[in-house]
């Protein structure tokens, strides 16, 4: 079968890749994505700055999933900068930047290094973090998300996309919809981000499993595959010009396939990856092939979105 994605001029092998924020905050881990079975590879969202992020504990998985607040421990932009310009593109495997600023001047200023660079990495703006006490979603602020865009797309003319919270409710879809048709500049959009501030307890111990926030987390695994799956279709069907990468709750094939079924057009792994390692690459891409074999698929646009409603 043929698994090979062309997209925004890019021609990536598979469809499957790192979700920002694992196995991808060292240039060490970075290139063990890129000399995996991976199609491509995202940085850990960036500030200016390093940052050292929140105490430990503050990643736990559990056998559903996992929960995290790792509070944007970063290398600092420049680190990531610096990759992506000694970053070999020829070989076929696309780079992704994540940018996390912690203001929306945080993010310009990144931008228009970025654009002055003329590297042919694509910035993915996260519009979600979780995990910063005392800083909501900006993800959730729909008029904070066009004033934000407005001023990134006059900074950053190139193609770019941003990390999207979870939406819940089918009118936050139009709505967010509606914000980001108004950027053509704006070519794909990646949901979810975790599910955020969840809380994880052990019962043995009596307490949470992580340190920050008094133990509220991002979920990610298998406890969003739902809401991502929904997120997916919904922005699949409301940004009709846009890309949507699809990340949450893959932990084989079998989700992949429910992921392109549902419109998204690349995918991305978290917590699978982080639990298993690089080797979930190549067994999410082999058992994703098999099932194309039994369906009769040759290649992915056989069902890109094509899920059928009743
Ligand atoms: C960029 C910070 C994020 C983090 C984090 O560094 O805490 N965790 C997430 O699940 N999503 C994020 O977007």
């Amino acid at each position: 079968v043929d698994l090979s994605v062309s997209w925004l001029g890019l021609a990536m092998a598979n469809p499957l890749y790192n979700a920002s924020g694992v196995m991808c905050r060292s240039v060490a881990e970075l290139e063990q994505v890129r000399t995996s079975a991976a199609g491509a590879v995202i940085t850990k969202s960036c500030t200016p700055q390093p940052r050292v992020g929140n105490p430990e504990p503050r990643y736990c998985a559990t056998p559903l999933g996992s929960i995290n607040s790792m509070g944007l421990p970063n290398a600092g932009y420049p680190y990531y900068r610096d990759y992506a310009r000694s970053y070999p593109y020829a070989a076929g495997k696309p780079l992704f930047l994540s940018l996390s600023g912690m203001t929306l001047d945080e993010n310009l200023d990144m931008l228009r290094d970025l654009a002055a660079a003329e590297l042919l990495c694509l910035p993915e703006v996260n519009l979600s973090c979780p995990n910063l006490p005392g800083k909501p979603q900006l993800g959730y602020d729909f008029q904070a998300c066009s004033e934000a865009l407005t001023q990134i797309t006059r900074v950053y003319q190139g193609p770019f996309g941003v990390k999207l919270p979870p939406y819940f409710d089918q009118v936050h879809f139009a709505q967010m919809a509606a914000v980001l048709n108004a950027f053509p500049g704006l070519r794909f959009v990646t949901c979810i981000n975790s599910i955020g501030n969840g809380l994880v307890i052990d019962v043995e111990r009596e307490s949470v499993v992580i340190k920050p926030k008094d133990g509220l987390g991002g979920l990610g695994g298998s406890y969003v595959l739902p809401t991502a799956l929904a997120n997916v279709r919904e922005f699949y069907r409301l940004l009709p010009d846009k890309h949507v990468v699809g990340c949450g709750g893959i932990n084989s094939g079998r989700e992949a396939f429910m992921h392109i079924l549902a419109g998204a057009t690349v995918v991305q792994i978290g917590s699978c990856l982080y639990e298993e390692g690089e080797g979930a690459f190549a067994r999410i891409l082999d058992e994703l092939s098999a099932l194309m074999v039994q369906k009769g698929y040759q290649r992915l646009d056989d069902f890109r979105g094509k899920l059928k409603t009743l």
